[in-house]
């Protein structure tokens, strides 16, 4: 079903009555001589979800990453505020506070779900837990409830490389959702998928992180994956250029 309206609006308004969990103002990214981000703005409101369009090179990954703390930009002011915890300014953390607000505020979907092999569908939910000190038992127990939400009851035990590639991303959904992290950042993440398969993923994505209050910035080159979104912004050069919203 496409409920996209197609309407515009000016990119500085809110379109969730839910406070602002991130407010981007003019961040900007050069590397070397390439302006990768050129005065980005936006806000994410709590429980929204959240998609960037644009051509291939235009700063979308770019951007999520400066959103997530997993680079640093140049300039401009990007300001996380999510329930229980002080506001953080995130542009001028360091490498070992950004990693630090990471992984207790934000979770992670990457088009090959970046799985470890080796592990369980179980063990590699559990590990963002077990990596922040939960003992193993507790962190499988945990982690078994969202495999079962997402339609993985039974595969608990399976290596990643015994699941189709829509379940490997399920389980990849479930890891984010685990530390109850209040946003959840996805880049391509049906990008290696067919579209039933990228659809049923989205179904997935969007149970797990709008469904439950939390928000979603998700990169995609898919309309479709966007039109499931509450809000699309495109990109060009750098500079988003455009926004839709959903009906
Ligand atoms: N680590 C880097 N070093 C040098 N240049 C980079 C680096 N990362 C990105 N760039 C450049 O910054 C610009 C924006 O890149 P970015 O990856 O954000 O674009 P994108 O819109 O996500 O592209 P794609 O859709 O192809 O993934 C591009 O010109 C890219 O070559």
């Amino acid at each position: 079903m496409d409920h996209r309206a197609g309407a515009t609006r000016l990119l500085s308004m809110d379109t969730h009555d839910s406070p602002a969990v991130l407010v981007a103002t003019g961040v900007a990214k050069t590397y070397d001589s390439t302006i990768a981000l050129d005065g980005a703005s936006l806000s994410v409101a709590a429980g929204e979800s959240l998609a960037i369009m644009g051509a291939s090179g235009s700063g979308k990954t770019t951007l999520l990453h400066c959103l997530a703390a997993v680079i640093a930009p140049d300039s401009g002011s990007i300001r996380m505020s999510v329930p229980g915890a002080q506001p953080i300014e995130l542009v001028g953390l360091d490498e070992e506070a950004r990693s630090q607000l990471r992984r207790t505020h934000c979770g992670f979907v990457f088009q090959e779900g970046l799985l470890l092999p080796e592990l369980s569908a179980v063990e590699n939910v559990a590990l963002p837990l077990m990596l922040t000190g939960h003992p193993r038992s507790d962190a499988e127990r945990a982690a078994a409830p969202w495999l079962h939400a997402l339609g993985l009851a039974g595969m608990e035990d399976r290596r990643i490389g015994q699941l189709s590639g829509g379940q490997a991303q399920r389980v990849a959904i479930a890891r984010a959702q685990v530390t109850g992290a209040p946003v959840v950042f996805a880049d391509e993440p049906t990008g290696a998928l067919d579209s039933a398969t990228s659809s049923d993923v989205m179904d997935a994505l969007l149970y797990a992180t709008s469904g439950q209050g939390r928000s979603l910035v998700l990169v995609t080159h898919d309309a479709a994956v966007a039109a499931r979104c509450d809000r699309t912004l495109h990109m060009r050069d750098g500079r988003i250029v455009h926004e839709e919203t959903a009906r």
